[in-house]
C-alpha cells in the first residue's frame, strides 16, 4: 500500500515503474491534467471575486446554457492537454467535435473530459468538479472515442469542494489525493479507496420520479426508505459519486420522459465514474448492462446511470429486470 502524504507526481512515477514497457507518456499526460486542475481550483476558490460567475451567453452541443466557468475550465484544459503532447485528440462535453492538437501528432492517447461538472451549482458555492477518461489511440480518428469503458487506460475526477481532491484509477485500484495549497501539491490522503459493500444513502433526483420511464424505480426507492436509508442529492455528479464512493449506497440518474436516454453523458461522466466505482469494488449499470460494456456510437450520447455498492445495485437490478 502506498504511503500517506506521497505527492501525486511521485505516486504516478512509482506506478509507472511497475511497467518495464512504460514510456512515461501516461505520466506526462496525468501531470498535465493535474496542472490544469490546480489552476481551475484557484479560479473556483475566488470565483465570486473575479467576473467568472454566471452565464457565458451561449448554448453548447448538449443544449445547455454555458456558464462562464464551464468555458474557462474548458480553455484551461484544452491548453494543458494540447501542450503536453501526449494526446492525439481531445473530446470535451463543451465542444461539438473532437480537436487534434498539433503537438499531439505522435500522442499515444485520446482523452474525453467534462471540464466543469455540476454547473448548476457554480453560482451557489456548492462542490463542482472536472471528470476525465483516457483511452489508447488505435485508429487515429474519432473512432478512438467510441471504445467500451472497460478499455480505459485511466480515469478520474478533481472535486472542488471544501478541499480539492484528485481521485484517480489506472486500473490498479483507486487513490485519492488532497491539494495542500500551502505547497501547491496533491498529497495522498485516501490510499486504495474501497466502496462499502452496502450503504445507508440513496442519491437520485426524486423530483423526476413521475416522469421516470421505469416506474419500478419508485418501488425500489420506497423499499430503501423502509430499510432506513436516508437521501442526499447535491446535483453535481462528481460530488454525489464522491460521497457514494466513501459512504456506499447508490447514485442514479434514470431515463425519463424528458431525458429518454438519461441526462448524463457516457464518455465524459458515466464511463469514467463507472471505472472508478468498479475499481473500488462497486457496480455501475444502465439498468440493463454494465456501463463499462456499452459500445458508444456517438461522442455525446447519454445513458441512464446507476452506480454504487454491490448490495444496492444488485437490489435495483432485481426491481427493474
Ligand atoms: O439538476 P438535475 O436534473 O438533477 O441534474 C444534475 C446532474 O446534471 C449535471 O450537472 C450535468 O453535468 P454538467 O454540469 O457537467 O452539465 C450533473 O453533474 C448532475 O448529476
Ligand atoms: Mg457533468
Ligand atoms: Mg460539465
Amino acid at each position: 500500500m502506498a504511503n500517506i502524504g506521497i505527492d501525486l507526481n511521485r505516486f504516478i512515477l512509482e506506478e509507472e515503474r511497475k511497467y518495464p514497457e512504460a514510456t512515461g507518456s501516461l505520466s506526462i499526460a496525468l501531470t498535465a491534467i493535474e496542472s490544469a486542475g490546480k489552476i481551475i481550483a484557484s479560479h473556483v476558490r475566488m470565483a465570486g471575486l473575479a467576473d467568472i460567475l454566471g452565464k457565458a451567453g451561449k448554448t453548447n452541443i448538449q443544449g445547455e446554457e454555458v456558464q462562464k466557468l464551464d468555458e474557462l475550465s474548458n480553455e484551461i484544459l484544452i491548453k494543458h492537454l494540447s501542450d503536453c503532447g501526449q494526446f492525439y485528440a481531445l473530446a470535451s462535453e463543451e465542444l461539438d467535435e473532437p480537436i487534434y492538437p498539433p503537438k499531439g501528432v505522435d500522442g499515444k492517447y485520446v482523452i474525453a473530459f467534462d471540464p466543469l461538472d455540476g454547473s448548476s451549482n457554480i453560482d451557489v458555492n456548492v462542490s463542482i468538479g472536472t471528470i476525465f477518461s483516457i483511452h489508447r489511440r488505435i485508429t487515429g480518428t474519432d473512432e478512438d472515442f467510441l471504445q467500451e469503458g472497460y478499455k480505459q487506460v485511466a480515469a478520474g475526477y478533481i472535486i472542488y469542494g471544501s478541499s480539492t481532491m484528485f481521485v484517480l484509477t489506472t486500473g490498479n485500484g483507486v487513490n485519492g489525493f488532497t491539494l495542500d495549497p500551502s505547497v501547491g501539491m496533491f498529497l495522498l490522503s485516501h490510499p486504495d479507496m474501497k466502496i462499502p459493500e452496502k450503504g445507508k444513502i440513496y442519491s437520485i433526483n426524486e423530483a423526476n420520479a413521475k416522469k421516470w420511464i421505469q416506474p419500478e424505480l419508485i418501488n425500489y426507492i420506497e423499499t430503501l426508505k423502509e430499510e432506513g436509508y436516508t437521501t442526499r442529492y447535491i446535483g453535481s455528479m462528481v460530488a454525489d459519486v464522491h460521497r457514494t464512493l466513501i459512504k456506499g449506497g447508490v447514485f442514479g440518474y434514470p431515463a425519463d420522459r424528458k431525458n429518454q436516454n438519461g441526462k448524463l453523458r457516457l464518455l465524459y461522466e458515466a464511463s469514467p465514474m463507472a471505472f472508478i466505482i468498479e475499481q473500488a469494488g462497486g457496480k455501475a449499470t444502465d439498468g440493463n448492462i454494465d456501463i463499462l460494456q456499452i459500445k458508444p456510437t456517438d461522442i455525446h450520447q447519454r445513458t441512464p446511470v446507476f452506480l454504487g455498492s454491490k448490495k444496492e445495485i444488485n437490489q435495483l437490478l432485481e426491481f427493474i429486470k
